[in-house]
């Protein structure tokens, strides 16, 4: 399962993000596809107020409000990064359209969606598998709740089955920006 965005719409974005709920691959994947492009791979992690940390820490689902400012800081890294580097990579939940709508606003240009998807199950097992810093298992649930899935009809997004493995989700990404490598090798 795979369903390529329309090249038109791809065609002028710098910037790739992966989404998708907590333990899907975003990181993981985010990282491989940057290794291949040589790309800075920026994880929306990290740009975390500290509030929202100790919120999720204490098995507490983020609101809109509490995402709003995180979604700000990390596309403002993104389009910096992109402007450094030509290009750039990040990893990010970006679970609702109106956050992704954000995003794409807040960064100032179009923006490639790689949403790793996945049913409860599969991610479940996962996660219980993993160690994370903050989030816990039980928070998996608000997580799908608020999920709305991305279109590819409506939205710039390339849709990867989480069941793949990373080097083949990346490849299939990479392939769906070859357009970023020919812009950095113009460079
Ligand atoms: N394609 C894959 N196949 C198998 N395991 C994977 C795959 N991608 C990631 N994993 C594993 O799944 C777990 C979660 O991955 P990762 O931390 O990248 O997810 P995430 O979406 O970034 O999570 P979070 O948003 O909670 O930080 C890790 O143990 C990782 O090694
Ligand atoms: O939108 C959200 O609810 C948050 O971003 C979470 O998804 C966490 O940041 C992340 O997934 C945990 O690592």
């Amino acid at each position: 399962m795979s369903t390529a965005p329309s090249p038109r719409r791809s065609e002028a974005a710098r910037l790739i993000i992966v989404m998708g709920v907590s333990s899907s691959g975003k990181s993981t994947t985010g990282k491989a596809i940057a290794r291949r492009l040589h790309l800075p791979f920026l994880d929306g992690d990290g740009y975390h107020p500290p509030e929202n940390v100790e919120k999720m820490r204490a098995g507490t689902p983020l609101t809109d409000a509490d995402r709003w400012p995180w979604l700000e800081r990390l596309a403002q890294a993104l389009h910096e990064a992109a402007g450094q580097k030509g290009a750039a990579v990040g990893a990010c939940s970006a679970l609702r359209k109106s956050y992704r709508d954000y995003l794409v606003e807040k960064a100032g240009e179009p923006i490639l969606f790689v949403y790793l998807k996945g049913d409860r199950s599969v991610i479940a097992e996962r996660m219980a598998r993993r160690q994370h810093e903050y989030m816990p298992q039980s928070l998996l649930e608000s997580q799908f709740a608020t999920l709305e899935e991305p279109d590819p009809a409506i939205e710039n997004v390339l849709v990867l089955d989480v069941r793949e493995p990373v080097e083949t989700l990346a490849t299939r990404a990479v392939k769906a920006v070859d357009h970023l490598r020919s812009f950095k090798r113009g460079q």
